[in-house]
């Protein structure tokens, strides 16, 4: 084996490499998780709930000489309001601008609903696919093989991974994958860069979260959160003021709870999980405001990252 460390003679160096590759599945097929196992922090927020993700968040990977961008797409089902349209046509415009794009199925559900959908579409998209069956940890081994070869019946895969990104398993030779497949080029970002989701969505995000998992039965879809005031204090903490947006009153208590219960417990996760990250102490301050109908409102969807779909 050869110990020589690669850049003793100049001129001799293997090319940077460096590429989009995009996480096309249906709604809870794990792509949050996959990211976050793949990038090693928690860049994209996982919930239990379906629709989770909804604008697209990057994580990336800097692996040897290659930097993998990933672009975590809302999940692509059928459309019914305007907001879920804005995001299906977020998640196929993110596959467009990809220079792989990588469809992952949750193998315990196999073929159906919106992984069928995905996939008569996925045969239109002209750049490399790959396909990734995930959550391997539940299902046969037969079961795997018959899902694999039924979905490169139908579209021409370059590879077919099997992995289980919650517990890790066959995502390393995914990067590895990547590493080799990207294109010659310059990083985009630097080294250590892990997300370039902005401080500030990334906290409404967490925030975001710890309401849907406190309230996803009663309050489906309709809340937003922004983060309004982001303030590094002397002491070395930070005071982070956010809003919560909801359509009607009776969300309002909801999201209050008795005597400000679950707004409080709210914070109160939403906080410890801020400080972590930020790895200093945060004052949180929730606010709760009723917007009706903010779901058709452009402003809204500029501040998703999202196109207004008119
Ligand atoms: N058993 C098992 N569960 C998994 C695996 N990967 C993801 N999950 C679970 O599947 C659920 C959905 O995962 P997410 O990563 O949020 O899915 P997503 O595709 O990003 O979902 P959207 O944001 O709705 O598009 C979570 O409860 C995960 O813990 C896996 O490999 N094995």
């Amino acid at each position: 084996m050869n110990n020589e460390p690669e850049n003793t003679a100049e001129g001799t160096e293997a090319p940077t490499r460096s590429g989009f590759v995009a996480l096309i599945g249906a709604p809870n097929a794990g792509k949050s998780t996959l990211l976050n196992q793949l990038v090693g922090a928690k860049v994209s927020i996982v919930t239990h709930k379906v629709q989770t993700t909804r604008t697209l968040v990057r994580g990336i990977v800097t692996e040897g000489r290659t930097q993998i961008v990933f672009v975590d797409t809302p999940g692509i089902f059928r459309p019914r309001r305007r907001l879920d349209k804005a995001m299906v046509s977020t998640a196929w415009g993110g596959a467009g601008d990809a220079d792989i794009v990588a469809f992952l199925i949750d193998a315990e559900r196999g073929i159906k609903g919106d992984a069928e959908t995905i996939l008569d579409n996925l045969s239109k998209v002209r750049q490399p696919k790959v396909l990734i069956l995930n959550k391997i940890d539940r299902v046969k081994p037969e079961t795997l093989l018959e899902l694999a070869a039924e979905a490169n019946r139908r579209v021409p895969f370059e590879r077919t991974f099997m992995i289980s990104a919650l517990k890790g398993s066959g995502c390393q030779d995914v990067l590895n994958y990547f590493a080799e497949a990207l294109p010659e080029g310059p990083w985009y970002y630097p080294e250590d860069q892990i997300s370039d989701l902005p401080m500030r969505m990334l906290a409404a995000e967490i925030t975001r979260e710890k309401i849907y998992l406190r309230l996803h039965q009663e309050l489906p879809y309709s809340a937003h959160v922004t983060t309004e005031k982001w303030e590094e204090r002397k002491d070395g903490s930070v005071r982070i003021e956010q809003v919560i947006y909801v359509e009607r009153e009776g969300q309002k208590k909801l999201v209050l709870g008795h005597k400000g219960a679950t707004i409080r417990a709210i914070g109160q996760a939403a906080r410890q999980e801020l400080s972590e990250i930020l790895e200093q102490p945060v004052h949180l301050f929730l606010f709760v405001k009723v917007r009706e109908n903010w779901g058709d409102d452009p402003e809204r969807y500029r501040e998703m990252g999202l196109e207004f779909p008119g």
